[in-house]
């Protein structure tokens, strides 16, 4: 699947956030948004989730323009991973996995067997499958994180958009989640995640939207658009971007603010 973000804008009634804005994202392919706070990542997501109306442009999934489809039909096609909360009620892990399948269920209907199955695998293909039982209130960040990635993947997406994945997580989970990123691309997901941590969109390499104060965007494989310039013209820092050779031989690019 193909989703296509063409000369976009966006915003809140009469407030134009973000304008002119196009990119695209393949089933297996990363894109990562970064861009510094309050410059439009979350209203650019929840208009491409439909929460938002379009003011103008285009959102396409295979070509097909999706200002016509309903609610229900837009969640089968993207997941919606957001930052991990706290939810009010201590559901379990299982029932919060569950209300994934929301979108696939009739109107007073509750989840079946079927359901059931299908939230058991994903937690399995997560690895997560001991938390199953668990109360989610009683369950570390990293773990919460794993749990809405499983449920996003019960709606059976074939593009899951990730709100700061690795946000409030620690140096591991936010490798593991990272981690899982990849594997999720690797087995044909097209992902869109906002980060802001410039080093990511190396370590889940794919195309890159950096955007910019004044409605200035640059759009691009990681390694053009992750630059020094770059990066001291949206964030007003200067930073150092250099190769890392590993002991496999193997170079990893990083990038270092420098804080003098
Ligand atoms: N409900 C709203 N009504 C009007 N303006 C809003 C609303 N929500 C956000 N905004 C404004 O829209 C702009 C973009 O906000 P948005 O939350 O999309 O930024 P962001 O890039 O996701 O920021 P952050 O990195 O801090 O999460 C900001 O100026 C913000 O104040």
């Amino acid at each position: 699947m193909k989703l296509e973000i063409k000369n976009v804008s966006c915003g809140y009634g009469s407030k134009v956030v973000l304008s002119g804005i196009s990119m695209e994202v393949n089933s297996g392919e990363i894109l990562s948004l970064l861009g510094p706070n309050g410059v439009g990542k979350t209203t650019l997501f929840k208009t491409m989730l439909g929460f938002l109306k379009l003011i103008d442009g285009e959102i396409l999934l295979d070509g097909q323009d999706v200002r016509s489809w309903s609610r229900k039909k837009l969640a089968g096609a993207i997941g919606y991973v957001p930052q991990a909360h706290t939810p009010p009620f201590p559901f379990s892990v299982i029932d919060v996995v569950l209300m994934g399948r929301v979108a696939h269920l009739g109107a007073l209907s509750s989840p079946s067997g079927k359901d059931v199955k299908i939230a058991d695998e994903a937690l399995d293909s997560l690895g997560i499958s001991y938390l199953r039982d668990r109360i989610y209130t009683e369950i570390s960040g990293g773990e919460r994180q794993m749990v809405l990635i499983a449920r996003a993947l019960t709606q059976k997406p074939d593009i899951l958009v990730m709100d700061e994945p690795t946000s409030n997580l620690d140096f591991g989970n936010q490798v593991k989640v990272l981690k899982q990123v990849n594997r999720l691309a690797e087995r044909g997901l097209g992902i869109v995640m906002t980060t802001h941590f410039p080093n990511h969109a190396f370590q889940c390499p794919g195309k890159v939207v950096l955007l910019q104060r004044n409605n200035r965007f640059v759009y691009g494989e990681a390694d053009e658009v992750v630059t020094e310039n770059h990066l001291r013209a949206a964030y007003g820092i200067d930073v150092v971007i250099k190769d890392i050779m590993l002991p496999s031989g193997n170079a990893v690019r990083s990038c270092v603010p420098l804080i003098n």
